[in-house]
C-alpha cells in the first residue's frame, strides 16, 4: 500500500523530516505517536502533498505509484484521505454539494460517469447510516457551527463517502472528548477491511485501545525511532517519552 523510504522534508530552511522509513501493507492499521513538534503532522502533510513543505530526499510509493510526483488532488483521487486535526468550516457550501463535487471529480478521474441526483442521495443515505450522521448536519454548510464532535463525525462521513484505500487520521492535540474518540474509532473500525489501511496520529492510548493498531511507531526529531505492537502505546502512557528519547539520543 505505502512505502516511504528515507524521506526528508523541510519548511523554509528548517529540516523537519530527517529520514522516515515506513512500510504499510493492505489491511494494516498503524499508529504514529511522538512528542510535540517531532514531525507527525508534517509527515501527513507531505504524504498528501501540502505545497508548504519541500521534499529534499527520499521516496514514497503508493500502490506502486510514485506518490511524490502526483498532484495533491490526484493523490486523493487515487484513494488517499487525510482527516485534519482541525477541520475547516466552509460557509455557504452545503455538505451535499461539497460531497457531490468530490465524488464526481473522483469518478471523472477514473473515467466513470458522474452520479445523478438520485444515485447520489441514495449513497448519502447509505453512508450516513454507517456513521450515524444526523440528516440535518448533512444539509448544513460544511462544518459551519458544528461542534467538535459533529465535525469529527462529519469527517468520518466524508471518509465513508470517498472510500479511501489509505486514510491518515491526524488526531494529535485535537482535544477529542471520549465521545468524539469513540466516533473516530467506530468509524475507522467499520470502514476498515483487508484492502484498506489506516495511519492514526495520536497522543491518546484510549483511542488506540479502541482502534487496536497492529503497529505503533514513535516519531522523534523527524525520524521513526521505535516500532512495536500496541503495548508500546500503553507503555508510553505510563512512562512518557523520556526513555525513548534517551535511547534515540544515545545512539
Ligand atoms: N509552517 C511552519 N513554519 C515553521 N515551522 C513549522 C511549520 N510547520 C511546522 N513547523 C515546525 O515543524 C516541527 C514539527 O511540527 P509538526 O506539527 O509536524 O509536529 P507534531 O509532531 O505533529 O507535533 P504535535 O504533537 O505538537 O502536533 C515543529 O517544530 C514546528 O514548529
Amino acid at each position: 500500500m505505502l512505502e516511504v523510504k528515507n524521506l526528508h522534508a523541510r519548511i523554509g530552511d528548517k529540516e523537519i523530516l530527517k529520514g522516515i522509513n515506513l512500510t504499510i501493507n493492505d489491511g494494516e492499521v498503524h499508529a504514529i505517536m511522538g512528542p510535540n513538534g517531532s514531525g507527525k503532522s508534517t509527515l501527513s502533510a507531505v504524504l498528501v502533498g501540502n505545497p508548504a513543505y519541500e521534499v529534499t530526499e527520499g521516496e514514497a510509493w503508493y500502490n506502486g505509484k510514485n506518490l511524490l510526483e502526483m498532484k495533491p488532488e490526484d493523490r486523493a483521487h487515487e484513494g488517499l484521505f487525510l482527516s485534519f486535526q482541525y477541520p475547516v468550516e466552509i460557509p455557504g457550501v452545503s455538505m451535499t454539494n461539497f460531497m457531490r463535487a468530490a465524488i464526481n471529480e473522483k469518478r471523472k478521474y477514473h473515467g466513470q460517469e458522474p452520479l445523478n441526483a438520485s444515485e447520489f442521495m441514495k449513497l448519502m443515505r447509505e453512508k450516513r447510516k454507517v456513521v450515524e450522521l444526523d440528516s440535518k448536519l448533512a444539509h448544513r454548510s460544511v462544518n459551519e457551527g458544528f461542534s467538535g464532535g459533529e465535525k469529527k463525525r462529519n469527517e468520518i462521513f466524508q471518509m465513508a463517502m470517498l472510500e479511501p484505500t489509505l486514510s491518515i487520521l491526524d488526531e494529535t492535540d485535537s482535544g477529542l472528548d471520549v465521545d468524539a474518540m469513540r466516533i473516530v474509532a467506530e468509524g475507522v473500525n467499520k470502514l476498515s477491511n483487508e484492502k484498506t489501511s489506516t495511519i492514526v496520529i495520536t497522543h491518546y492510548d484510549r483511542l488506540l485501545e479502541m482502534i487496536r493498531p497492529q503497529f505503533v511507531h514513535v516519531l522523534y526529531k523527524g525520524r521513526i525511532v521505535k516500532t512495536a505492537g500496541p503495548e508500546l502505546a500503553k507503555e508510553i502512557q505510563e512512562r512518557g517519552f523520556d526513555w525513548i528519547k534517551q535511547e534515540a539520543d544515545g545512539e
